[in-house]
């Protein structure tokens, strides 16, 4: 009789995990273990993964070219402000206190942005709500969470491609210890500190102050984690430099649709 054509769980990509040397402290137990913690870690990223067309959940970029070069990182995007615009199916409920801590750090995100937004319009010679007003009551906020893993061929590889972020304001958390960021001016690159501090990276202002292109690269033996938030205008709201900015010698350089 013909064998029954079953895979084997190898074959099939199941992490098999031998719950007999699991809590043993030899190397094979901390394999295991190691093992253990892959899988759980890919299961819950599935949970929550981005839906074709959306951009909250896990994933990488959005695929919109044929010839795409994809970034070497995992991400985590989510709305996180208003309240009523989160979609929290995208949450993860692992780690436990996820949820809590990332509420309390939008709230205060929230607070500091509000401080910039009268700041920066003091410093244009605008009223302090001028900047803050335009973006709309629903203005938005947005975190992503950016993990890039070790990359065999860092010097191939980027973690994120030069870009210039779109919002009216970034706060980055970057990583402590490993470097990756970088700024382009004057046509070299430049690597961004370590800082324990946020760093705000941009801000819209008819380019009186720019938003500087930047990019992330890859590291061969470690991982890095950062966190950037983008600030937007809310989602019915339209933007555009301010008039009182104008003048016959600088025509804006945002135009509407
Ligand atoms: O990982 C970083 O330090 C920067 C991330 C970044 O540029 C972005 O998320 O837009
Ligand atoms: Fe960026």
């Amino acid at each position: 009789m013909e064998k029954p054509k079953f895979k084997t769980v190898q074959e099939m990509d199941i992490p098999a995990i031998d719950l007999s040397i699991l809590l043993s402290s030899s190397d094979d137990g901390r394999e295991e273990l190691r093992k253990l913690h892959s899988a759980l870690s890919t299961w819950e990223k599935q949970k929550y993964a981005r839906e074709t067309g959306s951009f909250q959940g896990y994933g990488n970029d959005m695929i919109l070219l044929d010839d795409q070069v994809l970034d070497w990182t995992d991400r985590l995007y989510l709305t996180t402000y208003p309240e009523d615009q989160r979609k929290l199916k995208f949450w993860p409920k692992v780690p436990i206190e996820f949820r809590e801590t990332l509420h309390e750090y939008t709230m205060k995100q929230h607070l500091l942005v509000e401080k910039f937004y009268k700041a920066i319009a003091r410093s244009l010679g605008l009223k302090d709500n001028r900047l803050r007003e335009m973006c709309g009551e629903n203005a938005a906020m947005e975190t992503r969470f950016n993990m890039y893993p070790p990359c065999p061929r860092p010097g191939k590889v980027l973690g994120i491609k030069p870009h210039a972020d779109g919002s009216a304001f970034t706060l980055l958390l970057p990583e402590k210890n490993v470097e990756g960021l970088q700024f382009f001016k004057d046509g070299k690159w430049y690597k961004a500190p370590l800082l324990r501090d946020k760093i705000l990276i941009n801000i819209m202002s008819n380019g009186i102050y720019k938003s500087p292109v930047h990019r992330v690269v890859t590291n061969k033996e470690k991982e890095r984690i950062s966190v950037a938030t983008f600030c937007n205008e809310g989602p019915d709201t339209e933007i555009e430099p301010v008039d009182e900015l104008m003048s016959e010698a600088k025509t804006k350089i945002v135009q509407k649709d």
